[in-house]
């Protein structure tokens, strides 16, 4: 078992050294069955105990739906797969994630992880920069400095995020311009730039209209042929439209993990049952 008392771990590390661990993590990609295999997970934010023995296998080239009620620790399980609670103070986990058959405690680098599992968040969040300088951050962070290496990526990306027509012509404007859905796949090409395997995406669709949630759920379903998805949401119909698996969590327990067609047309568990027919949450 691992115990880790969270700190801010990483943030000076020198570019080379960064850009190492990044290829030996890509490189050691290997053949491990799932992309996540966690064991008697456990997470407390001080006394308080938000995730209680969460066992479960996320499949490569899935999508992976959390749901449950607000509170439940959808989002905290999410943020604990690629260490985004190492920031929280006085949060600590015990148990075992393995992300590629690694242990992300103890053979993993943070800031590597943190590229190979890349994260989309609720509120887009683009960074008051041009177009262009969004998508080519990670990758220059990463100690990418040659323009036309950059601009490929950059177009690369973006047109997996598939918003490169829309935006092949506007790559020097402010991405603060763009509106909501245009951003938040903006924010996706970014995330893709950074070359993950994996993307976790915390309820990406629910500050958007319907035809953006429905560009972003299309988009998800293309991913999935590259890359592993695990999407916080709210929406029981996103989840039964777009997921392979899906996962119940009520008061920090998982309830319940089954194929997204069996959960929710035979539902094991009663409160699974009454939880996805609107009887509470
Ligand atoms: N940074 C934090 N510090 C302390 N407690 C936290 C922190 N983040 C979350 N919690 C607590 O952990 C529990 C799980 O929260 P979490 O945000 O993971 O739930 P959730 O299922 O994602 O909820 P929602 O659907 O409302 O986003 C809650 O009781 C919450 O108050």
């Amino acid at each position: 078992m691992t115990e880790m008392t969270t700190t801010l771990i990483g943030s000076g590390a020198a570019k080379a050294t960064e850009q190492e661990a990044v290829r030996v993590s890509q490189e050691a990609a290997g053949d491990a069955e799932y992309t996540f295999s966690v064991e008697g997970l456990d997470l407390f934010y001080d006394q308080t105990q938000a995730l209680k023995n969460i066992n479960m296998n996320i499949e490569k080239n899935h999508i992976t739906a959390l749901i449950g009620p607000s509170g439940c620790g959808k989002s905290t399980f999410l943020k604990t797969l690629n260490r985004m609670n190492d920031w929280v103070e006085g949060c600590r986990v015990t148990g075992k994630i393995q992300f590629e058959g690694k242990d992300i405690f103890k053979e993993v680098d943070p800031l590597a992880l943190r590229y190979r599992v890349g994260m989309v968040f609720q509120q887009p969040t683009p960074f008051p920069k041009s177009i262009f300088e969004n998508v080519a951050y990670g990758p220059r962070i990463q100690g990418i400095s040659n323009k036309k290496e950059l601009a490929e990526i950059v177009e690369q990306s973006l047109r997996q995020a598939v918003i490169w027509d829309e935006l092949k012509d506007r790559l020097n404007e402010s991405a603060l311009g763009l509106s909501g859905g245009q951003q938040q796949r903006l924010c996706i090409a970014r995330t893709l730039a950074a070359r993950p395997s994996v993307i976790l995406m915390d309820e990406p669709t629910s500050a958007l209209d319907p035809i953006s949630t429905q560009k972003i759920e299309d988009l998800a379903l293309e991913l999935k042929k590259d890359y592993t998805i695990v999407i916080v949401t709210h929406s029981m119909q996103q989840a039964r439209r777009i997921s392979d698996k899906t996962a119940f969590f009520l008061l920090g327990e998982l309830i319940e993990f089954n194929d997204t067609v069996d959960m929710f047309t035979q539902p094991s568990n009663a409160q699974t049952e009454a939880y996805i027919t609107g009887r509470f949450g």
